[in-house]
């Protein structure tokens, strides 16, 4: 017999749904704000549906988006944004605390503003006569992006029209893959489908990059991802600035999500630098194209590793005349080990979002002073810090960047430091 019943929703999962308890066992509630009220119905498999709220959480916003709830992208609108950015330095916290660090400074928390989001992973899927072009809904299928309070309105706009020249490609028989990164040049343009590009489809797509100005738009096989991509239609020169130095990153090369959280994490990460002198060795692993190298070599020389060939190669061809070198080197098969780190004065890593166990198993080992860590996932800065945490490192510093609006997601900058000089300075 379903149970009808009130209760008051504790905090949130992992995963931005509602924690409440139910018979002294956890369920998750998705949109549920911590601090309401609710009237459930809970049947005999537990499903519950939520018939009232009845006093809402003074957190509880209406959400922005008339897709939200439908549309996979954004899952925490129905909570306000300052109390968002709370949650999610709580998740930072909550992470350096169990890999075991104690007395931890304060932290600095930044949001960045709607409408910035520069990079978006999109898929498409052909139905009668049209083209949906959207996220996934949760477990589901794609939901068509017709509003979206996240990304550029430059990326929005472009929306409407790449529906249109989708649907007019033979190579899209089913579903497919869109990225487009917003660089300094324009946009650029990955596409991926089952089907192999027809001519007729080359000669569309150049067409569409003629009218919309988009520099480069690429093409890779979805059934084999791994064979690389080509280049369908180039209009114009395709480059990323950092600053004076300008780069020509890969198609789908990574991007930080939006200006301003770029601007935000490089400034984070040169605030967390010890004292350098201008020789002083940097390691920087995980380096990508060069975000956070560039802004680094301002400070010392930089030894730049990254896995993606060409997205090394865009930062060595760039980076030309300043203080950066360049090495292409798989991190996980073949870590740096200890003795290799022993040159570095800092080491800088931003590893992908499962992180870098092997990799920090070395620094671990390795009699660097300090260490810098960009993370985006807090499972995984759990695991990789809790290794700096038996060897003796503290916490120094600590920032958390919301690039990822109305998302579980997190980034934060952590410093780690075995010096007692700059342990004595932190800010608590
Ligand atoms: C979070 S991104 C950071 C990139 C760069 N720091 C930035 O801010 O733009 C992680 C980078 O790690 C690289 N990567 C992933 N797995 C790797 C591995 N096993 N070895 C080396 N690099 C890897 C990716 O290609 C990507 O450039």
């Amino acid at each position: 017999m379903p149970s009808i019943l009130e209760t008051t929703v504790l905090s949130y999962g992992a995963n931005g749904d509602g924690l409440v308890l139910i018979d002294d066992k956890p369920a998750y509630i998705p949109q549920a704000v911590p601090g309401d009220r609710l009237k459930l119905r809970v049947g005999d498999d537990r499903h519950i549906d939520v018939l009232d709220i009845l006093t809402p959480s003074p957190n509880r916003v209406e959400p922005v988006c008339t897709l939200f709830g439908t549309c996979g992208g954004c899952s925490m609108q129905t909570i306000s944004l300052p109390a968002l950015l709370e949650w999610k330095t709580g998740l930072v916290q909550h992470a350096l605390d169990r890999a075991g660090f104690r007395n931890l400074p304060h932290i600095e928390a930044t949001q960045v503003p709607p409408l910035s989001r520069r990079r978006i992973d999109l898929a498409f899927q052909r139905l009668p006569g049209r083209v949906v072009l959207g996220l996934h809904r949760r477990h589901g299928d794609v939901v068509d992006m017709t509003e979206c309070h996240v990304i550029d309105p430059a990326l929005f706009a472009l929306l409407d029209p790449l529906r249109d020249v989708l649907s007019s490609l033979g190579a899209v028989t089913g579903g497919g893959d869109l990225q487009i990164n917003l660089y300094t040049s324009g946009p650029d343009i990955l596409i991926s489908t089952d089907a192999t590009l027809a001519p007729t489809d080359r000669v569309k797509l150049a067409a569409f990059g003629r009218v919309h100005k988009i520099p480069r738009i690429s093409w890779r096989s979805k059934r084999r991802p791994n064979e690389g991509y080509e280049i369908v239609a180039q209009q114009g020169p395709v480059f990323h600035a950092f600053g004076a130095v300008k780069l020509t990153p890969p198609p789908g090369g990574f991007l930080q999500a939006s200006a301003q959280s770029e601007t935000a994490i490089a400034d984070a990460v040169l605030a967390a630098l010890p004292a350098l002198n201008r020789k002083d060795p940097i390691v920087e692993l995980f380096a990508g194209f060069g975000t956070l190298t560039v802004p680094l070599a301002q400070k010392g020389r930089v030894l730049a590793y990254e896995g993606h060939f060409e997205a090394i190669a865009a930062l060595r061809s760039g980076a030309v005349g300043q203080r950066i070198e360049t090495t292409h080197r798989d991190l996980t098969r073949q870590p740096l080990i200890a003795k290799e780190l022993a040159k570095a004065r800092v080491v800088v890593l931003d590893p992908p979002h499962a992180g870098a166990l092997i990799q920090m198993d070395h620094i671990a080992r390795s009699n660097v002073e300090d260490i810098v860590y960009i993370s985006c996932n807090p499972q995984a800065l759990q695991k990789d810090s809790a290794l700096l945490q038996k060897a003796g490192y503290e916490v120094l510093s600590i920032s958390v960047i919301d690039q990822f609006l109305w998302s579980t997601e997190v980034e934060a900058v952590v410093a780690f430091t075995k010096s007692r000089k700059r342990l004595s300075r932190r800010q608590t």
